[in-house]
């Protein structure tokens, strides 16, 4: 029993410990898969705190962006705006008011915006608040009266302050105050109306809206078409009518000054009326601005939900200070007009058929006063001392006409006989490639070589003989017909302007005698031809030389006097003495009395603002069209490249009569001038003088040009050492020649198929008989001797000495030697006129020339060896 007992313990002993054993198996399953679970779910927690913390950043880095992209959107476009803002409303118009002075509208410009404060937008900097007025709406401002009222002061000053003294009248309606509100503006002399005065201030608007509407051809313009309209000079000052109404002018106001009011409204913009008004009802129009202010704060139609933070009123003395300036102009009068109001709508619209009018200034009521040209009066004298403005009045009247007339119109040619390169400015330059396109020719520097102007002279008389036998060829008359006969033909009017005329005049020699023939010609004849002559002169002598012509300065019938000028008006006809700095007298009847026109001239010496206009002009011009042709007396000219050989021997033969190049021309053509070396006798060349540098380049371009011309010999004989540099230069340039340095070698004669060119550097030093022998008998035989001779006596002892002919030499080039010196080598007793001037020589050729030209002996070496 006790077994079975122990057996049964032992049993149930066995299977408690079995299901204990289970139990903690179990048990430890379960906690396994607790631990399990709570790993997961830890894993879970740290995944989701990890996915939180990656989606918040990225969150940021997303807003960051967004943030950042639009800050750098919002500034830019606040950037644009701000630009916008400040080009819509420049100088006055917008400049703080610690800054702000008044400032000059751009002619042709349109009234812009006007600041009234800022506008505030996140962190961005602000815009300025801007509302338009003039040309565009009338303002309706409510609110508490002081905020309002000093809103008020600041846009009527901005808009005084940008446009002219004088372009806006101010009405001031301030029955409360009696004109108190705005007391700061009366240096202005505004028209302050007091209580009672409504009714006629809106009659007389009216009536002036009606007359202006009349003179607008009886139609308003719309808002857009003002917009968009060029600007012309301001007939009728603007009316800026402020109205500050009480409480009583509302209850008074009668139904027909409402109904006044309302058609001002709406006419009043159109014809440069505004209106400024508190306190009064204004109708919807779209002329309207309604500016309404709280706390500093304003809210305007233009600006839809922006609220614009004020600026602070302007600060009285500021305004009284600005009036009492203003008001002393206006008393003045209108500025004088600008280079840049004469120029046309359009430029080159107009047609020279009939004449040229351009306008060269205003006349104190503000009209434009325009100087004709043409068969009416047909060529111009200005006069005027030094300094009283002649360049400037011919840079105006020249940018007049250019801005008009176009190339095919109108053709310049100027020549300016003082010191100095005024008309420098219409040619290309080393700092601007552009020229104006009229030009054809300009001369500066020319004041020692007046014989530029006599080329100048003879070109055009030329162009006459052209254009009268055209004229003939079409039965015409004048320009005017021919033009319409020849309809395809380029007859442009020619304006020949020369300035310090009497330069040209002056001296008593051939040059003179020949301009002044040339002068009356084209004075009589060029009328009717288109070609028209503006001379200027600051001397009374260059005057008088004309006044000795009666026949010549008659044709002047178009006189310009500048103040203090003398003689260019008749001798009764004061008007040239009284008038004050820049102006000038106009007078197309030859100066009589009676025929004055006073011009304000505009300063035409801004070369930035001419650069500016002349760069479109030329940009306009027809491609291909030529430049103009500068000469500058102080410039040398260089030699032409297809004057040089250029290390080639060339092959074709030289022909019967090779041209030596010795210089250029004073000619308008600047053609080289050359020296025929054909198989006669006497072609030879002596270039005579001590200039070694001169003579040196006088045998270089001859020697060269030859070269370039054919197969041809050299020898070239130095015997000056100054000269030796430039010679070796020209002998290792020359493609065959030989060298000789010693007196007495080099002239004998040698047998070869092509010319042979002898070349002599102080030829006097080599005192050779054979040189005689070359001399006679060398051209004969295409042996040609270029010698440069230090002296006429010198020459003459190689000829023979005393009593020695010249036959042998048929061209010279004289450089420092005297007039009365080159007798022996000259036909007429005496010599030649010429006064010898620094580069510049005297050729004479027997065989061609009637009389000696001046040539300019070229630049051969570019740095001066
Ligand atoms: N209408 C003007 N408005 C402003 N300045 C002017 C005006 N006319 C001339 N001037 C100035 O006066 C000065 C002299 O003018 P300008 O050189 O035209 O005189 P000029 O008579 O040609 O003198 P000169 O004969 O000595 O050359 C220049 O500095 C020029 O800029």
């Amino acid at each position: 029993m006790g077994s079975q007992r122990n057996a049964l313990v032992a049993v149930v002993r066995q299977e408690l410990a079995e299901a204990r054993g289970s139990a903690r198996a179990l048990l430890a399953a379960a906690e396994s898969a607790r631990g399990e679970a709570q790993n997961r779910r830890r894993l879970v927690r740290d995944a989701y705190t990890t996915c939180l913390n990656q989606l918040a950043t990225a969150r940021e880095v997303a807003r960051d962006d967004i943030q950042q992209r639009y800050r750098g959107d919002a500034t830019r476009l606040a950037g644009h705006l701000r630009g916008l803002a400040t080009s819509s409303a420049t100088g006055a118009a917008g400049a703080p008011w610690r800054l702000w002075s008044p400032s000059e509208p751009d002619p042709g410009s349109r009234p812009g915006l006007l600041r009234i404060g800022a506008i505030t937008f996140e962190e961005i900097a602000a815009l300025p608040g801007l509302i338009p007025l003039l040309d565009a709406v009338h303002l309706h401002v409510s609110g508490p009266s002081p905020q309002v009222d000093d809103l008020i002061s600041g846009v009527l000053l901005r808009a005084l302050g940008s446009t002219r003294a004088g372009d806006v009248h101010l009405t001031v309606y301030d029955p409360e105050n009696l004109g108190g509100t705005l007391a700061p503006f009366a240096p202005l002399n505004p028209t302050f109306v007091g209580p009672g005065g409504l009714g006629s201030l809106l009659d007389d608007l009216a009536e002036h809206i009606c007359r202006v509407h009349e003179s607008l051809g009886g139609q308003y313009p719309s808002l857009a078409e003002m917009a968009t309209a060029r600007p012309g000079p301001r007939l009728e000052p603007w009316r800026l009518v402020v109205l500050l109404a009480d409480r009583a002018t509302s209850v008074e106001m009668t139904t027909t000054q409402r109904a006044q009011l309302d058609r001002i409204v709406r006419t009043g913009v159109a014809c440069g009326v505004h209106l400024v008004v508190r306190g009064l009802k204004l109708d919807d129009d779209p002329t309207v601005e309604r500016i309404v202010v709280r706390d500093q704060i304003a809210i305007c139609d233009s600006l839809g939900n922006l609220e614009v933070r004020l600026d602070p009123p302007p600060p009285p003395e500021r305004i009284a200070a600005f009036c009492r300036t203003t008001a002393e102009r206006t008393q003045d009068g209108p500025a004088p007009a600008r280079l840049a109001d004469l120029e046309p709508a359009k430029y080159w619209s107009e047609s020279s058929q009939h004449g040229l009018t351009a306008p060269i200034g205003d006349s104190t009521d503000g009209t434009l006063v325009e100087v004709p040209l043409g068969d009416d009066p047909p060529h111009a004298l200005i006069g005027g001392p030094s300094g009283s403005g002649k360049t400037n009045l011919i840079y105006t009247w020249l940018g007049s006409l250019a801005t008009r007339y176009g190339p095919e119109e109108l053709a310049l040619y100027l020549l300016d006989f003082k010191e100095g390169v005024s008309f420098a400015r219409y040619t290309p330059g080393p700092r601007d490639p552009s020229w104006l396109p009229q030009v054809r020719l300009a001369g500066i520097n020319v004041n020692g070589d007046r014989e530029f102007g006599l080329a100048m002279l003879r070109h055009l008389g030329e162009e006459l003989r052209n254009r009268a036998q055209a004229a003939k060829r079409h039965d015409a008359g004048k320009l005017s017909e021919l033009r319409a006969e020849d309809p395809a033909g380029h007859w442009p009017r020619i304006v020949a302007v020369i300035d310090e005329f009497q330069v040209l005049l002056a001296g008593r020699d051939a040059v003179a005698d020949e301009a002044v023939d040339l002068l009356e010609d084209l004075a009589r004849r060029g009328r009717s031809q288109g070609i028209h002559l503006v001379l200027a002169s600051q001397d009374v002598a260059g005057i008088q030389a004309l006044w000795g012509r009666p026949g010549l300065i008659a044709q002047f019938t178009l006189r310009i006097a500048l103040p203090k000028a003398r003689r260019i008006l008749a001798d009764d006809n004061l008007a040239a003495a009284v008038i004050p700095r820049f102006h000038a007298v106009v007078n197309t009847e030859s100066g009589m009395s009676g025929a004055n026109r006073i011009v304000r001239l505009p300063d035409a010496g801004d070369r930035t603002a001419w650069r500016a206009l002349q760069r479109r002009l030329w940009r306009d011009r027809e491609p291909g069209w030529a430049e103009p042709r500068l000469f500058d007396g102080d410039t040398v000219p260089r030699l032409p490249a297809f004057l040089r050989p250029s290390g080639r021997t060339p092959t074709d033969d030289v022909g019967s009569s090779p041209g030596a190049v010795l210089g250029e021309r004073i000619d308008v053509a600047a053609q080289p001038a050359r020296l025929r070396l054909g198989r006669m006798p006497g072609r030879n060349l002596a270039v005579l003088g001590t200039r070694t540098e001169e003579a040196c380049a006088v045998l270089a371009a001859a020697a060269l040009s030859l070269a370039a011309q054919g197969p041809a010999h050299f020898s070239v004989i130095c015997l000056d050492r100054d000269a030796s540099a430039a010679a070796k230069r020209l002998f290792a340039e020359l493609p065959s020649a030989d060298w000789y340095d010693t007196p007495g070698a080099g002239f004998t004669p040698q047998s070869l198929t092509v010319p042979h060119y002898v070349l002599g550097y102080a030829m006097d030093a080599a005192r050779d008989p054979a040189l005689k022998r070359m001399l006679t008998e060398g051209p004969e035989h295409r042996t040609h001797v270029l010698g440069w001779w230090r002296s006429v006596p010198r020459l003459r002892d190689d000829l023979g000495g005393a009593g020695a002919r010249f036959d042998t030499i048929g061209a010279w080039v004289a450089l420092d030697v005297q007039g009365g010196d080159l007798t022996p080598l000259y036909p007429q007793p005496g010599g030649p006129v010429w006064y010898p001037r620094p580069r510049r020589a005297l050729f004479f050729d027997r065989s061609v020339h009637r009389t000696p030209e001046v040539i300019i002996p070229y630049e051969v070496n570019h740095d001066h060896t």
